[in-house]
């Protein structure tokens, strides 16, 4: 008998979630020409969250809006193409978006915390831990978090450049049971949802079904990402072992009851252990290490730490502590760990014994490569 859940089933679950991320977009809380917020939007969205707040769950917000709510105040058209205009938009804005949230929450009783992150926050494990920690103790506090990349900071190479992906991590960094991703259309469709032939997805449960929906189709004028991002977003909640919930904005409570709302994007595997989900979806690579045939054999089949002996080419420029992928000398991804030598140390060290190393250069090059707890190996 299998043991899939049905569709009322996982919507039921839904509606029973514990700890929910919820993502609102900038079409989600914007004016209708995109340039000032829009109070009773942003209301809707609160009322939703605080009444499941009220119920026993606790809620974390991934707010976009920043920079379409600097457009009004500096006078531009529309919303800016260059990333110093965005940034000095989004300093103007991120101020008007969370004194929005804060008092649309006081409505409620509630107090919230502004949380800013980049993409580095996310890659640096350390800092991971320590994103964890706050956003753990903010929620034992009864506050509600309102995360949102930090903008002003983030250059084009440590950027996110959309808050659906940064939601999807930020829902496996807190162990949420439901992502909920809201935006201005009310489902996923086949294509995008005004062109004939267009159908919705009321639930997406294999990748597979993926193949015929097209997400091509640029996004609302003040959003960024489109359809594309959103679906990655609830792909890798879902690996995490998380349900994800694609809705409009004005469905937002109904999808958070788990009614026949929007798009469920049911996840398949049991959760991946929080190392290798982190290492995979958390970091992206500063480079690649190559290594032999012996070394590829010793990591996938036995589960062993990469010793330079295996390494035979280093490709780019990373420092040590950095995520970097492994690859076979076919090209082969194996997988991505974290190397404890720098793109400038290794090929000094690579393809000699760890026991020639250590007495021609001192003790501390016996350290491994990578070490097996700092390593993900892909399945094959
Ligand atoms: N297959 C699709 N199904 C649904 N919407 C789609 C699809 N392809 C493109 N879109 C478009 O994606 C837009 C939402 O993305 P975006 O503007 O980035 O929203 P947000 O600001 O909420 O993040 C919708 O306005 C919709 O027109
Ligand atoms: N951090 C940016 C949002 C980027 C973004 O992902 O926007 P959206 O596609 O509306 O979710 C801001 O606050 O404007």
């Amino acid at each position: 008998m299998s043991a899939e859940r049905s569709d009322a089933q996982v919507r039921a679950q839904l509606g029973a979630a514990r700890r929910i991320v919820i993502k609102v977009g900038s079409s989600s809380l914007t004016s209708a020409d995109g340039g000032h917020l829009d109070p009773l939007r942003l209301q809707g969205v609160v009322d939703a969250a605080a009444a499941r707040i009220a119920a026993g769950a606790q809620v974390v917000l991934v707010s976009s809006g920043a920079i379409a709510a600097g457009i009004g105040p500096l006078g531009l058209p529309s919303r800016p193409r260059d990333l110093a205009t965005q940034q000095a938009a989004a300093s103007v804005g991120q101020g008007a978006l969370v004194a929005a949230y804060d008092a649309a929450f006081a409505r409620h009783g509630r107090t919230v915390g502004q949380v800013l992150l980049t993409a580095d926050d996310t890659t640096r494990r350390s800092h991971y831990t320590n994103a964890h920690r706050t956003l753990a103790r903010l929620l034992d506090l009864g506050i509600v978090p309102i995360i949102n990349e930090n903008d002003t900071v983030a250059t084009s190479e440590i950027r996110f450049g959309d808050n659906d992906r940064l939601a999807a991590l930020v829902a496996h960094l807190i162990g949420a049971d439901a992502l909920v991703l809201l935006t201005d259309v009310d489902a996923l469709y086949t294509d995008k949802p005004d062109r004939p032939g267009a159908r919705r997805l009321p639930v997406v449960r294999y990748a597979h079904e993926l193949d015929a929906v097209d997400t091509s189709a640029t996004g609302s004028r003040v959003g960024t990402g489109g359809m594309q991002t959103k679906v990655e977003a609830a792909t890798i909640a879902n690996a995490a072992g998380i349900t994800a919930v694609l809705a409009a904005a004005n469905d937002v409570a109904a999808a958070l009851a788990g009614e026949d709302v929007g798009t469920v994007f049911v996840p398949t595997s049991r959760r991946r252990p929080a190392r290798s989900w982190w290492l995979a979806h958390a970091t992206s690579s500063r480079g690649a290490i190559v290594v032999d045939a012996g070394a590829v054999a010793a990591l996938t089949e036995r589960g062993t730490s990469l010793l330079p002996a295996g390494v035979v080419e280093v490709r780019g420029t990373f420092a040590d502590g950095d995520p970097v992928d492994v690859v076979g000398v076919d090209g082969t991804v194996v997988g991505r760990g974290l190397t404890s030598y720098s793109s400038l140390e290794l090929p000094r060290v690579m393809g000699r014994s760890t026991r020639d190393l250590a007495s021609d250069l001192g003790p501390d090059y016996e350290r491994e490569v990578i070490h097996r707890d700092h390593l993900a190996v892909h399945p094959r």
